[in-house]
C-alpha cells in the first residue's frame, strides 16, 4: 500500500504553489500509467521480429561467405527496403496515433497557488488538493479532507458494483491506507453522488489503478478486428512452415546445394506471409482517422474504426441525439392543468448546485444542468426567482438518475421550513400522499406533446427539522404541479435515422425520461417502433427473459443507470455488435458494456472516458459516417487478405512443387524476393482504394472460415495455372534456366498484382466496378517494372534474359485467360458463400480488462518515462 501523505497537509487549504507543483512533477514524473508517443524503436524492432526475416538474413550472410557475393548482396539489399517500406508506414501510423490522442484532454480541478484550476491530469503531483465532483474519475490516489455525500463507485478496482460511501479523514489518520479505507478515494473510480476535497498522495503507476493497469502491459487490448487478423497470420504461418519444410527436405532428397535449398525455401516463405499486412492495416486505420477527424469524429485507439463498422445495434439516448436538447420553459401548470406560478417557485432551489451556494439568489449558471439552466433562464420564473431570493437552503439532496427527484430544504426569513421537491412525475407523485382525480391524464396528454415534463411538490417541516436530508423524507408530499419543457425533435435526426438503416444498423432508444415522451420523438422523427418496455418492467426478468425482450424492442423508458447497462448487455448476449452512444453520468457504465462505447466532447467525464469515439458534435450523421468509414476500411484490408491467400499464394505453391519436378529451382531465392517486394509495393495502394456501395450496407465481420474456403480454390486454381506455364515454357519454349526464372517471374508478377482488379469487387464482371486511380497506377507500374526488368542493366546480375516477343505475347494471353478464370470462380463462390456460412463470432475479452484498459487512456503521457516508478 502507497504511504500516505503527512496530515499536515490537512491544513494546506491554498493547495501547492505552481513552482512547487512544478518541481515535484521533475522527481516524481507524469501522473501516467500509459504513454502515447510514438517511438520509433520499438516499431523497427517490431518490424523486425519475424523470424523468416532472420532467418533469411542469417541465410543469406552465410552464402556471403560461401563465394555467392551477388545473391547474397541482392537478398540483402531486397530485405532492407522491405523492412523500411514496412517501418515508415508503420512508424507513420503511430504517428497518427499521437496526433489523435492530444486531442482528447482530461482535466481536473486543482487548488493552485488558492485558486481553483483546471490542471491536465498528467500534471498532478502528491500534495496536490483536487476537487471532486459526480460523474469526474478520481485523478488520482486522494487522501480526503472534506466530503458531503461523497459517493464512489470502485468497481474498477474491486469488481464489485455497490457504491461506497467516503468521508473526511480526521487528524490522525493511518499511515497506511487499506482499499476499505473510506477516507480514500482511488485514482480510476468513478464519483457517483456528493463532492469533496482531497489530497493526492500517489501518481501514475504508484496508485492502486496504476499497478492494475501497468499489470495488463502497455499493449492495448485487441479489438475483434485484431483478433482476426492474428488468427489469419497465424493460419498462413502453419502453412508456410509446412510448404517451406516440405520444399526444403525434397531438395535435400535431390541432393541439392544445402544454402541454395534453404535460401530457396525461405525465399517461398517470405513470399506467403504477408508482411505488409500490419503496415496495410495501419496505413488504412491512419488514412481514415485523419477524414474521420474531418467528419468531427475522434478515435481513442485507431483500431476501434473498425469495430465501429461492425455496429448492427446502436441503442441511443434521446436529450440532443434526437431531440435538440436546448429546453425551454414553455408552462407551468397547477395539478388541475390550470397556469400556476408555483411549480416554478418550488422547482427554482432544487437545483444540484451546492447547498453551501446560499442564498438561492446566488445560484449561477454554472452550477446547474441543463433542465435547471432553462429553468433559471426562463421568463416565466422571472417573479418566482424574486420570491426564492430570500430563502436559505438548509439541506440538498441533488437529483440523481436512480430515484429521478431532487430535494431540498428551505427556510423562510420567518423561519418557517418547507421539504420542496421536484422530479419525474412519476417518481414524485409516487411519493405524494394523495393525487387529485384528472391528474394522471392531464399528465399524459402532456407527455405524448413530446415535451419533457417535471413535478414540483412540497412538505411543511416542523420547526428546526431538517438540517439532515435523506431519501425517507421525500414523503407524504403535496403535489404543487407541473413544469412543462418543449424539446423539439431534431430535424437533421430523421435524415440521419434513414441513413443508418440503409446501413443495415437498428438503432434503440435507452432513455431515462417517460416512454409516451419517447414515442412521440420517434413518430416524429420516423423511427419504427416495434414495442416498448420501461425499466420496471425489465427489473423482474431473469437473464433469458430479458434476452428476449430486448431483442424485440424499440423503446426502453424510464430506466435507471443500472437499467441502461443491463440492456446493453442483454441486446450483446444475443450475439450482436452493439453500439451506445450517450453523454451523462448515467450512461456511462452502459458505455462501457457495449462493443463501442460513443460519446460527446460536451459529455461529463465519466462518459468520455468510458468511451471509445468520441463526437465532437451529438449527431447521428455524424455516427453514420464513422460507420461508413470503419466498414470502408475493413473492406480494403480484406482485399488484401485475400489477394494474398489466392495468386501469391498459388504462385509460391507452385514454385515449391515445381523445385521438386524441374533439373533446377523454378525461380532463384533473389527473384522471388524482387518479385514479392514489387507486389506488395502495389498492395500499398489498396487503402485507398474505392470501395462498392453494396458492401458498405452490410455490417462488416471477420470470417476466417470464408478466408479459408477462399485459399483452398483460388491457390489451386492459380497453381494450376501456373503448372500449364511451366508445361509452355519447357515444351514450347524449350526454355533453359535463365528463360524459364525470366518467363515465369514475369508471368507470376503480372497474375499477382492483376488479380487485385477482380478480387477487389464482388461486383461481375469486375469491370463494373472503378478501382482508384492510385490502385491502378501502382499495380501497373509494378507489372510494367516487372516485365522490362530482363531488358534491363539489372537483369543479367538477377539471373534473367531478355524474353522474345512470342513468349510475351503467350504470357499477355494466359494472363487474360486466368483473370476470366478467376472471374468465373470469384461469381461461384460468392454465390455459394451467400447462401449458407453461419457466421463464426469470435469470443469477446473479459469486460473488466477492457475497463481498466479504457480508463487507463486517460492517465497516458506523451513522456517516455509515463510508468511513473
Ligand atoms: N435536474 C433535474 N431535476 C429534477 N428532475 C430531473 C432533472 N433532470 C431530469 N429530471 C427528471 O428525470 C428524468 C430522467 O432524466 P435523466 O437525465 O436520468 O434521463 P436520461 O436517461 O439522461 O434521458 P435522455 O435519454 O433524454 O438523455 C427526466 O425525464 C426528468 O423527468
Ligand atoms: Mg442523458
Amino acid at each position: 500500500m502507497a504511504p500516505t501523505q503527512s496530515t499536515q497537509a490537512i491544513g494546506r487549504a491554498r493547495g501547492l504553489t505552481s513552482e512547487e507543483a512544478a518541481r515535484r512533477l521533475a522527481v516524481v514524473g507524469p501522473n501516467a500509467v500509459r504513454t502515447h508517443r510514438a517511438q520509433w524503436l520499438p516499431v523497427l524492432v517490431a518490424q523486425l521480429r519475424s523470424p523468416l526475416l532472420v532467418l533469411l538474413a542469417g541465410a543469406a550472410a552465410v552464402s556471403f561467405f560461401l563465394g555467392e557475393q551477388t545473391d547474397a548482396v541482392i537478398i540483402g539489399v531486397i530485405l532492407v527496403v522491405s523492412v523500411g517500406l514496412g517501418f515508415t508506414n508503420e512508424y507513420r501510423a503511430a504517428r497518427a496515433a499521437e496526433a489523435l490522442h492530444s486531442r482528447i484532454r482530461h482535466e481536473a480541478m486543482v487548488v493552485r497557488d488558492g485558486v481553483p484550476v483546471r490542471v491536465d491530469v498528467v500534471g498532478l503531483v502528491p500534495g496536490d488538493l483536487v476537487q471532486l465532483q459526480r460523474g469526474q474519475v478520481v485523478p488520482a490516489d486522494l487522501l480526503l479532507l472534506s466530503t458531503a455525500t461523497l459517493l464512489c463507485d470502485e468497481g474498477i478496482l474491486t469488481g464489485e458494483t455497490a457504491h461506497v460511501e467516503k468521508q473526511a479523514a480526521s487528524d490522525g489518520a493511518a499511515q497506511v491506507a487499506e482499499l476499505d479505507d473510506p477516507t480514500r478515494a482511488w485514482m480510476g473510480t468513478v464519483v457517483v453522488g456528493g463532492s469533496g476535497l482531497g489530497v493526492v498522495t500517489a501518481t501514475g503507476g504508484r496508485t492502486e489503478f496504476g499497478r492494475l493497469a501497468l499489470a495488463l502491459g502497455s499493449r492495448h487490448g485487441e479489438t475483434e478486428f485484431q483478433a482476426g487478423l492474428r488468427r489469419f497470420s497465424g493460419l498462413l504461418v502453419i502453412v508456410a512452415g509446412a510448404l517451406t519444410t516440405c520444399v526444403f527436405v525434397a531438395n535435400m532428397v535431390l541432393h541439392r546445394p544445402l544454402i541454395d535449398a534453404l535460401l530457396f525455401s525461405l525465399a517461398i516463405a517470405v513470399g506467403i506471409t504477408p508482411q505488409l499486412l500490419p503496415a496495410i492495416v495501419s496505413i488504412s486505420l491512419a488514412v481514415g482517422s485523419r477524414t474521420l477527424a474531418r467528419q468531427r469524429v475522434l478515435v481513442k485507439r485507431l483500431v476501434c474504426i473498425e469495430d465501429l463498422g461492425d455496429t448492427e445495434i446502436l441503442m441511443t439516448d434521446k436529450t440532443g441525439t434526437l431531440t435538440e436538447g436546448r429546453m425551454e420553459l414553455m408552462r407551468s401548470l397547477g395539478p388541475d392543468g390550470a397556469p400556476s406560478d408555483e411549480p416554478v417557485t418550488i422547482a427554482l432551489p432544487c437545483t444540484s448546485a451546492p447547498a453551501s451556494v446560499l442564498p438561492v439568489g446566488e445560484v449561477t449558471p454554472a452550477d446547474l444542468d441543463v433542465l435547471d439552466a432553462a429553468l433559471w433562464a426562463s421568463p416565466l420564473a422571472r417573479r418566482p426567482r424574486s420570491l426564492v431570493a430570500p430563502l436559505r437552503r438548509v439541506a440538498v439532496l441533488p437529483f440523481d438518475h436512480d430515484r429521478q427527484r431532487a430535494s431540498v430544504v428551505v427556510e423562510h426569513p420567518d423561519g418557517r421550513r418547507e421539504l420542496w421537491v421536484k422530479g419525474a412525475p412519476e417518481q414524485v407523485l409516487a411519493a405524494c400522499g394523495f393525487v387529485p382525480p384528472g391528474t394522471r391524464d392531464l399528465l399524459d396528454a402532456e407527455f405524448s406533446a413530446g415535451g419533457r415534463v417535471v413535478a414540483a411538490a412540497r412538505r411543511v417541516l416542523g420547526a428546526g427539522v431538517g438540517d439532515e436530508l435523506d431519501v425517507r423524507q421525500e414523503r407524504d408530499l403535496d403535489l404543487v404541479g407541473f413544469l412543462v419543457f418543449s424539446d423539439p425533435p431534431k430535424a437533421s435526426a430523421r435524415v440521419a435515422l434513414v441513413r443508418l438503416r440503409s446501413l443495415g444498423i437498428d438503432v434503440k432508444l435507452i432513455t431515462g425520461d417517460n416512454p409516451l415522451v419517447a414515442q412521440r420523438v420517434c413518430a416524429e422523427l420516423g423511427l419504427e417502433v416495434r414495442a416498448v418496455a420501461t425499466g420496471a418492467e425489465l427489473r423482474g426478468l431473469d437473464d433469458s427473459a430479458l434476452r428476449d425482450l430486448v431483442a424485440g424492442t424499440t423503446i426502453f423508458a424510464r430506466v435507471t443507470p443500472e437499467d441502461k447497462q443491463r440492456i446493453v448487455r442483454a441486446q450483446r448476449a444475443s450475439g450482436f455488435d452493439v453500439a451506445f452512444l450517450g453523454d451523462g453520468v448515467n450512461d456511462a457504465s452502459a458505455i462501457h458494456a457495449a462493443d463501442i462505447g460513443i460519446s460527446v466532447d460536451t459529455a461529463t467525464d465519466v462518459a468520455k472516458d468510458a468511451a471509445d469515439i468520441v463526437l465532437l458534435e451529438k449527431d447521428l450523421g455524424v455516427l453514420a459516417d464513422g460507420v461508413v468509414e470503419g466498414r470502408r476500411i475493413f473492406a480494403n484490408t480484406i482485399k488484401y487478405v485475400l489477394m494474398g491467400t489466392s495468386s501469391n499464394f498459388g504462385n509460391m505453391f507452385s514454385a515449391a512443387i515445381a523445385s521438386a519436378i524441374l533439373p533446377f529451382l523454378p525461380m532463384l531465392p533473389p527473384q522471388i524476393l524482387l518479385g514479392n517486394l514489387l507486389y506488395d509495393t502495389s498492395q500499398l495502394a489498396i487503402p485507398g482504394d474505392t470501395v462498392d456501395a453494396e458492401q458498405l450496407r452490410r455490417p462488416s465481420h471477420w470470417d476466417l472460415r470464408l478466408v479459408r474456403r477462399w485459399m483452398v480454390l483460388f491457390g489451386p486454381v492459380s497453381s494450376a495455372f501456373d503448372l500449364g506455364t511451366f508445361a509452355v515454357l519447357l515444351w514450347v519454349f524449350h526454355a533453359d534456366a535463365a528463360l524459364f526464372h525470366a518467363g515465369w517471374f514475369v508471368e507470376s508478377l503480372a497474375t499477382q498484382a492483376l488479380v487485385i482488379f477482380v478480387i477487389r469487387t464482388r461486383r461481375s464482371p469486375f469491370y463494373r466496378s472503378r478501382p482508384s486511380v492510385g490502385l491502378v497506377v501502382a499495380v501497373l507500374a509494378a507489372v510494367l517494372g516487372g516485365v522490362a526488368l530482363p531488358f534491363t542493366p539489372l537483369g543479367p546480375p538477377l539471373g534473367f534474359v531478355p524474353l522474345p516477343g512470342s513468349l510475351l505475347a503467350v504470357i499477355v494471353a494466359m494472363v487474360a485467360a486466368y483473370l476470366v478464370l478467376v472471374e468465373v470462380a470469384k461469381r461461384r463462390f460468392f454465390r455459394l458463400a451467400r447462401s449458407g456460412l453461419p457466421d463464426s463470432r469470435p469470443r469477446r475479452r473479459p469486460p473488466h480488462e477492457r475497463r481498466v484498459r479504457r480508463r487507463a487512456a486517460r492517465f497516458s503521457s506523451p513522456h517516455l518515462d509515463a510508468r511513473g516508478g
